[in-house]
């Protein structure tokens, strides 16, 4: 989701910044945020206190709580689908393909931007990372979000911008397209069946594959 179909790094960014702010710790700027993003929230506040230098003092639990409790509410204040997003989920949709969210994101936070940013009639299912007792790169997070979303495991394709996408697409197996227009490093696609370079070309890969 983040970083392939929506673009949450400003809302991500700025949450983690007022999560640091208010310990009195060094913020970090958006393009310092962007590589710790795709391991859940738990690993990304992590991150964020590791970047600032917390102390063993700061309790990890504690903050990750403190963190959802800034983001939930202004998730979708400046996130945005990326270009091309709804036009690839309508074509998909048009041709009997359905579409499933596979994040690392709480599916709550996952749920609540489909619907504000308008796009969940387009989503026929959503496992976020604390929907079942797996997640990426667990390819079992794969197999259980499309089972939930009524779709068949022979014939998905997994797409996502970073290495635990490709990992969990590979562990399936499922094809991987690898999203060049996201968050992860280009070595992150070493894994991937395919790249991709722009969301619109999904449908006419998806059909080659
Ligand atoms: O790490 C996250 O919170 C979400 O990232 P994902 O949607 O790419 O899984």
């Amino acid at each position: 989701m983040d970083g392939t179909l929506i673009d949450s790094l400003p809302d991500l960014a700025e949450s983690g910044a007022l999560l640091l702010r208010h310990h009195g710790l060094r913020e970090p700027s958006a393009e310092q945020v962007r590589p710790m993003i795709g391991d859940g929230v738990r690993l990304l506040v992590e991150r964020l206190l590791d970047f600032a230098g917390a102390g063993p003092e700061l309790d990890r639990s504690a903050a990750t709580k403190e963190f959802l409790a800034i983001y939930e509410p202004r998730a979708a204040q400046h996130t945005r689908l990326f270009p091309g997003a709804i036009e690839t989920l309508k074509t998909l949709r048009a041709c009997g393909i359905r579409s499933a969210i596979c994040t690392n994101k709480p599916v709550a936070a996952a749920t609540a931007i489909a619907e504000r940013l308008g796009f969940s009639d387009l989503i026929d299912g959503i496992g976020g990372g604390d929907s079942f007792s797996v997640r990426k790169p667990n390819p079992e997070h794969i197999r259980l979000t499309v089972h939930a979303a009524g779709g068949d495991i022979g014939q998905a394709v997994m797409i996502g911008d970073h290495r635990n996408d490709m990992e969990a697409a590979k562990g399936v197996p499922v094809p991987g397209i690898f999203a060049a227009w996201g968050y992860g490093a280009d070595e992150m696609s070493r894994d991937a069946t395919i790249i991709a370079e722009n969301i619109l070309q999904i449908p006419s890969i998806i059909e080659e594959l």
